[in-house]
């Protein structure tokens, strides 16, 4: 069979929240019932109408299947799942196949008995994907009429999409396995045989509607042997091979966010599909390695899309280096047998609409940076570029090279200060003092109690708390009212705090909007956006910042606020900041300095804070690294240098801290079996912890490395508003002290509470607190 010519220029997708979130605020309308399933359908339909033509608009082909079908909901995963009838057994009972949207949400958002489906991150990632469950009886058929319907509607207004699905490999491997049926060692890849089917009959029924192209997603392809998502040698071929060879669309292949197959290999995951008798894959060059002719093999008239537009980032593509790339993988393409097309890296998922929106940036920066639509432009400059040569693009050539010496050029983007301060640092730097010198110190500064009982930093963002900032950001509350107002939110939090009995208080991080945004306003080098939203999951979305310079610290912000909650207060207020690789993995970064660097920038200033916030009295100060699993490379070979440098910012941030200051640090959002050391490396003299809902497993991984220091094992699950019963977290203590010495037991939540009301936080709180006293009273009766 001849194969399909893919459109030479396309996108892999698009931002589906809509240009002024209007998905979102359609889903929570739908949800708080205000709007009815008709209406959110309607309000959907107009987003991804609005979307489709804009690109049309920018320039994509409406009829050629170069338009991105990859609407969803929710997510791109619950959509696949629904599509192959995948139902978990533990929904059985109230949903079946097939299932529809509002069922859909029930699997994100959970019901009265069931917690919703597990929401983890997509890859290396800031967004959240919905975890599939799989047993070895999980139904699974064919569930077309979505898809179809949606085909067919856009096809209706002229719009011919791409429909896109995760691929069968990709899919299994992001499942889990249902509870028990993981005990009989049972994974969901060994459903792969049934599972092909289900795709096989549903690209039967797409290509009898008169579709055109589907897109199958694999970004599991480019994990490795032995990493988490490993995809068994020989499969990839055999599964393709089958798809291909039944009725069905033209079908392109993604492996976005690496390279496929072995990375010493590059171009081989490529060629095995094209052999198996895909129609066109898809390549990563921006996170992944170019594909070398001699490991390409006989590519058979595949065309090779060539993802060289980053996707994850917000920077101007460097054209004229891009043209040169396509051209050597072009020629080593042809030789193969093969086409070139252009496209992106990854889905434009990851990065906001566009730059048009944006009306406060600093001086020169819009001009240095490409979103969504920006980039669906460059996809076909460079289209363009390597069919006509280039003259036929020689204006944006142009305009890409002078936007980029104006930003080498720029005074902050180097600043020479900052880069002698860290050429003249030494491993002395990162060094506290030792820990039995530290522990006594704080021992006797501090006199905490036997299970000391503290919080991860916010307390809940009120309806007015939001106002109160909102307000301020207008203009509309001026700096003393809203210092004012601060201070009162401050002040009510600490009486609450003393009230409940906790024995470390903060101050609430009521003036943050964001632990990464505020620290982004406060330093110079980022800029924040006013319309720069990116999906996070479901209807949520955050705003990253955008790290265009070298960092720097114009003075010290978060001591007033921390200051005057000590004033109120006979009791230790911890500081809280948040992390250099946090900050960096929720923010868009630099592509013109390494990683590290920024890091280490970053770090240099959260340095100085805490160097002011020692001097304003402060003894307990926390850096939270949320993100320091996140960045963790999916090439096990990257992970060790990635370790080092992100523990070594950390060490550097709090290297000055004096031995009586006590040194916490927050992490959640993940397993953190596979990085334990680097946890313990940290030195943090406290380290809390999400692990409510895996049942204190953290605390044996803990014990089994030989991690000593103190540790907070949240004992309670702040994601949903259930209040957890005093014997409860009387019991998860316990738990954690099969594990933990007792000295070194911290008790805490397992995250932040700023997403909470008030009522369940306090009536939480207050169990934490006695369940906290109870066992520890037990505890000193024992002694
Ligand atoms: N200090 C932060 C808070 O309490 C930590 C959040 S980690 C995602 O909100
Ligand atoms: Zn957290």
């Amino acid at each position: 069979m001849s194969k399909q010519h893919f459109p030479q220029a396309s996108i892999l997708g698009y931002p589906r929240i809509g240009r002024r979130r209007e998905l979102k605020k359609a889903l929570e309308a739908h949800w708080a019932g205000t709007l009815t399933e008709q209406q959110l359908h309607e309000r959907a339909f107009a987003v991804q109408q609005q979307n489709l033509e804009r690109l049309v608009q920018l320039g994509l082909d409406p009829a050629n299947g170069s338009l991105p079908g990859d609407h969803a909901y929710y997510d791109q995963v619950l959509d696949t799942l629904v599509a192959l009838g995948a139902v978990p057994s533990r929904f059985a009972e109230v949903l079946s196949a097939p299932l529809s949207t509002a069922d859909a949400f029930t699997l994100a958002r959970g019901d009265a008995q069931r917690a919703p489906l597990e929401m983890t991150k997509w890859f290396d990632t800031n967004y959240h994907y919905l975890v599939p469950e799989l047993g070895e009886r999980t139904t699974l058929r064919a569930n077309p009429a979505g898809l179809l319907e949606n085909f067919t509607a856009h096809a209706r207004a002229g719009h011919t999409i791409r429909p896109t699905l995760v691929g069968p490999i990709s899919f299994l491997l992001l499942a889990k396995a249902e509870e028990g049926a993981a005990r009989s060692g049972f994974t969901p890849l060994h459903r792969i045989d049934e599972l092909v089917e289900v795709y096989a009959q549903l690209l039967a029924e797409l290509a009898a509607a008169g579709v055109g192209w589907v897109q199958l997603d694999e970004p599991a392809l480019v994990t490795e042997a032995g990493a988490r998502h490993a995809v068994p040698g020989g499969l990839a071929e055999r599964v393709y091979r089958q798809l291909s060879s039944g009725p069905r669309p033209a079908l392109l292949v993604t492996t976005g966010y690496g390279t496929a197959g072995q990375l010493t290999r590059p171009g081989e995951g490529l060629g095995v599909l094209a052999r198996a008798g895909v129609d066109a894959v898809q390549v990563d060059l921006v996170r992944g390695v170019a594909p070398q002719p001699e490991f390409l093999g006989q590519l058979q008239g595949t065309t090779v899309v060539a993802g060289i537009v980053d996707a994850r980032n917000v920077w101007r593509n460097h054209l004229g280096a891009s043209l040169i790339a396509l051209r050597a993988l072009r020629q080593a393409v042809t030789a193969a047998g093969g086409r070139l097309a252009v496209g992106t890296a990854t889905s434009l998922l990851h990065v906001p609409h566009d730059v048009a929106l944006e009306g406060n940036l600093p001086e020169g920066l819009a001009d240095w940076l490409a979103f969504a639509d920006q980039k669906v432009s460059e996809v076909l400059t460079l289209a363009t570029g390597l069919e006509h040569g280039e003259d036929a693009i020689a204006r944006e050539l142009v305009a890409t090279e002078r936007a980029l010496a104006a930003r080498a050029a720029y005074p902050g983007t180097t600043v020479p200060a900052v880069r002698e301060r860290l050429a003249g640092l030494g491993e002395q730097d990162l060094q506290r003092p030792d820990e039995q010198q530290r522990a006594a110190a704080q021992r006797a500064g501090l006199q905490l109690p036997l299970l000391p009982t503290t919080t991860i930093g916010s307390f809940p963002q009120t309806a007015e708390v939001r106002a109160a900032r909102a307000a301020h950001a207008a203009g509309t509350l001026d700096d003393q009212g809203y210092r004012r107002f601060v201070e009162q939110e401050i002040a009510r939090v600490i009486a609450l705090q003393e009230e409940l009995g906790l024995d470390v208080l903060v101050h609430g991080e009521a003036e943050r909007n964001d632990m990464v945004q505020y620290f982004a306003e406060n330093l110079d080098g980022f800029a924040v956006t006013e319309h720069g939203w990116v999906q996070s999951y479901g209807s949520r979305a955050t705003r990253p910042s955008i790290l265009f310079g070298d960092v720097t610290r114009p003075a010290a912000f978060t001591v007033p606020w921390i200051s005057h909650a000590a004033s109120l207060t006979g009791k230790p207020v911890k500081g809280m900041l948040t992390g250099p690789v946090t900050i960096l993995a929720w923010s868009f970064v630099r592509d013109d300095v390494p990683l590290q660097t920024s890091a280490r920038q970053v770090a240099l200033a959260l340095r100085d804070e805490i160097q002011d916030l020692q001097q304003a009295g402060i003894r307990i100060i926390q850096v939270d690294e949320p993100a320091l699993r996140e960045l963790l490379p999916l090439r096990a070979a990257a992970q060790p240098e990635y370790l080092r440098w992100s523990v070594d910012a950390f060490r550097l941030a709090t290297g000055g801290a004096a031995a009586g200051t006590q040194i916490h640090t927050h992490l959640c959002y993940s397993e953190f079996g596979e990085v334990i050391g680097a946890i313990d490396a940290l030195g943090a003299d406290v380290t809390s912890i999400e692990a409510a809902r895996s049942a204190m497993e953290v605390t044996a991984d803990l014990k089994s490395f030989g991690y000593r220091r103190g540790i907070g094992p949240g004992v309670y699950d702040i994601h949903s508003p259930r209040v957890p019963s005093q014997q409860e977290i009387a019991e998860l203590i316990g738990t954690a002290l099969d594990s933990v010495d007792r000295q070194a037991l911290w008790v805490n939540p397992d995250c932040g509470l700023k997403t909470r009301g008030y009522a369940e936080t306090t009536a939480s709180l207050a169990n934490l607190v006695a369940a906290a006293r109870q066992v520890r009273a037990d505890q000193l009766a024992a002694i």
